[in-house]
């Protein structure tokens, strides 16, 4: 155990080519959900073989107010979006830095710079959609505002509002997937289900989807009534989007070192610009089981087997090439199982 943990740390700590993600959330109110994201994009980046840069952008301070109440955070704060190599949006409740993380999607959709919605990331994602592509101006959630004519995410039906302590929608789940080609397919490398964990009380409103999918956002997985959505994909084509994808529910939760959470590890390798290589890598057919058995390399004992990890331009090594120990290395493994 001991030396399995040296092996992923000195790896961690070999990391040197940088990826700089802005994460948009809501500081002050730093949850456990946030430090599960952050351990996850730690799993993501050490099998990818990348340096964590991350960048925490307060959500409010995107917003068009803040140019006069703060302009310097809100100048700030921007910067920090246009120089991320790749956007997140993670989970959330209230509606304080709605609009900023709003803003934060559309700039990520419109600019082809990646992005992962997770839960209130996929929500938001739907909203900006709607708003921006669909021309739909005053789109929203009942959440943010319960009386919006246009909800383009709504109250889950049998949930009951009068009772709010037991009316999360929680735990394992079994998203059905709706295309083997798409992105959130291949990454997982299942063809039919995938199944995560939830934290939610909102979801996308079933009724826009058909209107949201003609305009080529993508619901790719839903639940298994075929009613609820569960993650959505910019169409590829023609929107040529390297990676936009967001999911209802939480893939933090399953990820662990050694085994990082594939939309996690997609979003990643988008924003390394190594994804194309890493999933052509993964589509080569594997040698026949009569082929000379390969000796196991580090990155099989670290459980990193399933990534070719020299062609997406990780090291594929432990060699512990940087000073190890680090804090970084050391946060990896806290409360992780
Ligand atoms: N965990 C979340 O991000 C929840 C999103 C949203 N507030 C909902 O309840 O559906």
């Amino acid at each position: 155990m001991h030396g399995w943990k040296t092996q992923i740390a000195d790896r961690w700590d070999s990391l040197k080519d940088p990826v700089k993600i802005a994460m948009i959330g809501k500081y002050t109110a730093l949850s456990d959900a946030y430090l599960s994201v952050i351990k996850a994009l730690q799993h993501a980046c050490m099998a990818a073989g990348m340096k964590l840069q991350l960048d925490w952008v307060e959500a409010q301070y995107l917003e068009p107010e803040a140019k006069e109440t703060d302009a310097a955070k809100y100048e700030t704060s921007w910067q920090q979006v246009r120089a991320a190599d790749g956007v997140l949006v993670p989970g959330g409740f209230g509606n304080r830095g709605v609009e900023g993380k709003i803003l934060a999607a559309q700039y990520a959709r419109e600019h082809k710079v990646p992005y992962l919605g997770i839960c209130l990331g996929m929500q938001v994602a739907v909203i900006e959609f709607a708003r921006n592509v669909l021309g739909v101006k005053d789109a929203d959630s009942t959440e943010f505002n319960p009386g919006t004519p246009n909800p383009a995410v709504v109250f889950m039906p049998e949930i009951s509002t009068k009772h709010m302590g037991g009316t999360m929608r929680l735990g394992g789940r079994r998203t059905v997937l709706q295309s083997i080609s798409c992105l959130t397919a291949k990454l997982y490398q299942k063809e039919q289900y995938i199944d995560e964990r939830h934290r939610h009380r909102y979801e996308v409103n079933p009724e826009m989807v058909p209107q949201l999918e003609a305009a080529g956002l993508m619901f790719v997985g839903k639940d298994e009534t075929g009613e609820r959505m569960e993650v959505v994909e910019l169409q590829e084509n023609p929107s040529g989007h390297p990676f936009y994808a967001a999911a209802q529910f939480h893939p933090e939760f399953k990820s662990r070192p050694g085994r990082a959470s594939p939309l996690f590890l997609g979003f990643i390798l988008a924003s390394g610009k190594r994804l194309n290589s890493y999933l052509t890598s993964r589509a080569t057919p594997q040698p026949s089981p009569h082929s000379t058995p390969v000796k196991p390399s580090p990155a099989t004992s670290l459980g990193l087997e399933g990534l070719n990890l020299s062609a997406i331009g990780g090291s594929g090594s432990s060699s512990s090439g940087a000073a190890a120990g680090s804090g970084a290395s050391q946060a990896l493994f806290k409360g992780s199982s």
